[in-house]
């Protein structure tokens, strides 16, 4: 194998190297050349403190845990992944969450970097990793819980065959049409119908809490973007496609993933063709992120958009329980909404 992943360069207190929102050119330099960037200060403190509350409630109300009391961290909710560290199978629609996907700087980044307008935001789950050495379990008692350690993976949320077979999307275009977001799980596979044709398509997610080395979290393997197509061309297509791609521990690649590391707040991006996925926390302080990935509107048709915006909305009033959330016009837009040119 010729490839070699180039190392993320760290800046004085050891977080990957990152930008201010308005270094746009310095933010498209990175991400051309690593496939990753990471911009910081785009949620503010209040932001980040809002949603890692808005995660503990929802690891609360669906299970024992309590965020207070370690003694009690070994409940999880049920219907979650926990070795990936996701509080949930479902998209989250809880207010800060969808604030911070409306959030305007993350839009007018992306749209910046990728140079159109015409982009709306998933909505998707979150990551809690939970605190796994010298915890503090009663006042005399510190202990470590490999059990609560999360599984190191690394992935593609695509088929890279298809990718590469059918630039034009048809199979991807299919799947898309046939979702009518009646089930919450269609905003899920959403996510892995990226097109080639219509360009770069990006995922990111916003860092909640300060991420270390030790705290575990985001990995990928910087610079693969540029040794996708050689890397799959030389490799067989499975005889049954996945809307997704795996690589096993052994694999060389797989050896290549670093951790990106940054500050709260920060938003991470990189291109859907990165190897990602992440690494266990290896600390005594939680990991929270929140995933996202912004894609052309036009993707989906009008009755669609409509009908995704219902759902959007009938949830996040189901779960705001009768708070009362004011949404501006460019918000709805961000979110999904139908504009009157369509
Ligand atoms: O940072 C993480 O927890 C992994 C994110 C990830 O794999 C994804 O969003 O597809």
């Amino acid at each position: 194998m010729s490839f070699k992943a180039p190392y993320l360069p760290r800046d004085d207190e050891g977080y990957t190297v990152s930008f201010l929102p308005n270094e746009t050119e310095h933010i498209a330099e990175f991400f051309d050349e690593y496939g990753v960037v990471v911009i910081r200060d785009v949620l503010s403190p209040a932001d980040c403190e809002a949603s890692v509350s808005e995660m503990f409630e929802i690891v609360e109300s669906n299970s024992t845990f309590r965020r207070n009391d370690a003694s009690t961290w070994d409940s999880w909710p049920a219907n979650s992944i926990p070795q990936y560290g996701n509080i949930s199978r479902a998209p989250i629609f809880t207010p800060q969450f969808l604030k911070n996907r409306a959030n305007p700087t993350l839009h007018s980044v992306i749209s910046t970097l990728l140079g159109r307008d015409d982009l709306i935001v998933n909505h998707d789950r979150a990551g809690l990793m939970r605190p796994t050495t010298n915890v503090q379990t009663s006042p005399t008692t510190n202990s470590d819980f490999p059990r609560w350690s999360t599984k190191p993976n690394l992935h593609l949320d695509m088929n890279p065959w298809t990718w590469l077979s059918d630039p034009a999307g048809i199979y991807q275009q299919n799947v898309l049409k046939n979702l009518s977001y009646e089930r919450l799980a269609d905003f899920i596979t959403e996510n892995n119908q990226p097109i080639q044709s219509t360009g770069t398509s990006i995922q990111a997610l916003f860092n909640l809490l300060d991420n270390k080395k030790e705290n575990g979290g985001f990995v990928c393997v910087p610079g693969f973007h540029k040794h996708f197509e050689s890397h799959f061309s030389s490799i067989p297509a499975p005889e049954n496609p996945s809307a997704g791609h795996n690589f096993s521990k052994n694999d060389p690649i797989f050896q290549q993933a670093q951790r990106v590391t940054s500050r709260a707040g920060s938003l991470i991006v990189w291109d859907q063709t990165l190897p990602h996925g992440s690494f266990p926390n290896k600390s005594n302080q939680f990991r929270a992120a929140q995933y996202l990935r912004l894609f052309p509107r036009w993707l989906l048709t009008r009755k669609q958009l409509k009908y995704r915006l219902i759902v959007i909305f009938t949830e996040a009033q189901r779960v705001a329980k009768g708070q009362n959330v004011v949404w501006s016009a460019e918000e709805v837009r961000a979110l999904g909404g139908v504009v009157s040119e369509e």
